[in-house]
């Protein structure tokens, strides 16, 4: 069911127009339907947003915003294993962005001059949390605590309701544990142009992040310029480069954990070894039996899932980077050697141990993560998505009576006389 590529062979420029396809950007569907949804969201405030949730996810929500003593229900009631599991990955993505933290600085020049930059977080901030065919608690994690870290002074999350109306508990769980101050049950497009321009409840925030399928991508991508935007975090992507060596159960097992996302996600092998791509084939046939969300995983490695056949490794690299995958891992004799050549990808897996689930709940590097070919350009979610930084300047007398001459003739060249003037009347 999953298709061999050969690399250079006529299949090869098919593939990739496929996958260019998957982004939306060529998609004018999704573009019409998420303007529209924008649109009427921005005119018509709260009841629009409650009638595209009662259209896309079939009820009314029990709450719009969900009151703060049933996230603290949430957190009382919940199986406490859960809460431990939560906790120790807590631990992990902490310690891990803790380490990512830009730096204030104050530059005193022997001249008496001040130069320093002020790092601080940013006011508001909307989170997206995935809620549609899965319920992502472990998403909640990954964009609330740098968040936090950063020193946002508010965290707005919306998330759509369970198709009985109601919130999922798992996900309050999340919220509550990491100190998320406000939630709306509200998903999809709706709620990214609710937070992007504000209604009469869901507060206008500065910048919104978080991953989500297709609508929420291109609803974020759209309103880019209205409001800040980490990137485009979109239907879920694995690329793994697996050598001879590589255990084919354990290729299979990876690629089928990024499918069971999305019908639009995308599964790739690029691989040296025939031997490997047949037997991975026949692994997919024999694990998908026993799993459970099957139709989206046969969907999405028949439409956008492939075996890329290389001849050597160098060609494998350069096919992951050209992909620019979400999730890159490699299963080569030697996993560490090729950290340095790979350019383009979210996250980098090494090693036969560190599959991609890890690093979706655990490890502690953030699972939110640029798709659709964007790694090329954008990083994942971190602390920096959400700092700003201001410089500051303070200058002597003397100092800027040294620096007028070259400042005024720089002016000038510009043709901006009110800026030397600006200069010069200091000394006049
Ligand atoms: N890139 C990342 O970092 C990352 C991380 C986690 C998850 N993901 C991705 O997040 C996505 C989660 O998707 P999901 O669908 O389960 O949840 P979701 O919350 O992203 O989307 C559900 C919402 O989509 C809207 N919607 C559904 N069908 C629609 C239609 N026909 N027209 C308009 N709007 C419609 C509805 O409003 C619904 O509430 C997956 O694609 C997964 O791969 C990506
Ligand atoms: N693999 C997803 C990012 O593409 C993140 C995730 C959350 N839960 C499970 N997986
Ligand atoms: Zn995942």
């Amino acid at each position: 069911m999953i298709k061999k590529i050969y690399v250079n062979g006529k299949d090869e420029v098919e593939f990739f127009k496929q996958l260019e396809e998957r982004s939306g950007e060529t998609d004018k569907k999704v573009s019409a339907v998420v303007n529209e949804i924008i649109d009427t969201v921005r005119k018509g405030g709260d009841a629009a947003v409650k009638a595209y949730t009662e259209k896309f996810d079939g009820k009314l929500p029990e709450y719009y915003e969900v009151p703060r003593d049933v996230i603290n229900d949430a957190l009382t009631e919940a199986d406490p294993d859960f809460v431990n599991a939560l906790l120790n990955s807590i631990e992990n993505i902490t310690d891990f962005h803790n380490r990512q933290k830009s730096r204030s600085f104050v530059n005193t020049k022997a001249d008496g001059c001040i130069l320093g930059q002020k790092v601080r977080g940013l006011d508001k901030v909307g989170l997206y949390v995935p809620g549609g065919t899965a319920a992502y608690p472990s998403s909640v994690l990954m964009n609330a605590i740098p968040a936090k870290i950063a020193g946002v002074k508010e965290i707005i999350m919306v998330t759509p309701p369970l198709k009985d109306g109601t919130p999922n508990k798992d996900i309050l769980v999340a919220a509550g544990l990491c100190g998320v101050d406000r939630v709306f049950m509200s998903g999809g497009a709706q709620a990214i142009a609710a937070l992007a321009y504000g209604t009469e409840e869901i507060p206008k925030v500065d910048k919104i992040v978080g991953p989500g399928n297709i609508y929420v991508a291109t609803a974020k991508k759209l309103l880019y310029g209205v409001v800040d935007i980490d990137m485009v975090a979109g239907p879920s992507e694995i690329l793994v480069m697996a050598d001879e060596t590589a255990d084919p159960k354990f290729v299979a097992a990876d690629l089928m954990s990024q499918a069971e996302h999305d019908k639009l996600a995308s599964s790739i092998l690029v691989t040296t070894s025939e031997k490997l791509a047949d037997a991975t084939i026949a692994e997919v046939e024999r694990q998908m039996a026993y799993l459970e969300r099957k139709d989206i995983i046969k969907y999405s490695l028949e439409n956008y899932g492939a075996i890329i056949i290389c001849n050597t490794k160098d060609e494998a690299v350069d096919m992951a980077n050209r992909c620019a995958p979400e999730h890159l891992e490699v299963l080569f004799e030697n996993p560490l050697e090729y950290v340095g050549r790979l350019d383009n990808a979210g996250s980098i897996f090494l090693g036969q141990y560190a599959s991609e689930p890890l690093g979706d709940y655990y490890a502690g590097p953030n699972h939110v993560l640029p798709t659709s070919g964007t790694a090329r350009f954008f990083s994942p979610l971190g602390v920096n998505s959400f700092e700003k930084r201001s410089s500051f300047i303070y200058y002597t007398e003397e100092a800027l009576r040294q620096a007028k001459d070259d400042i005024v003739l720089v002016a000038e060249k510009e043709g901006l006389t009110a800026h030397a003037n600006a200069i010069k009347v200091r000394f006049e």
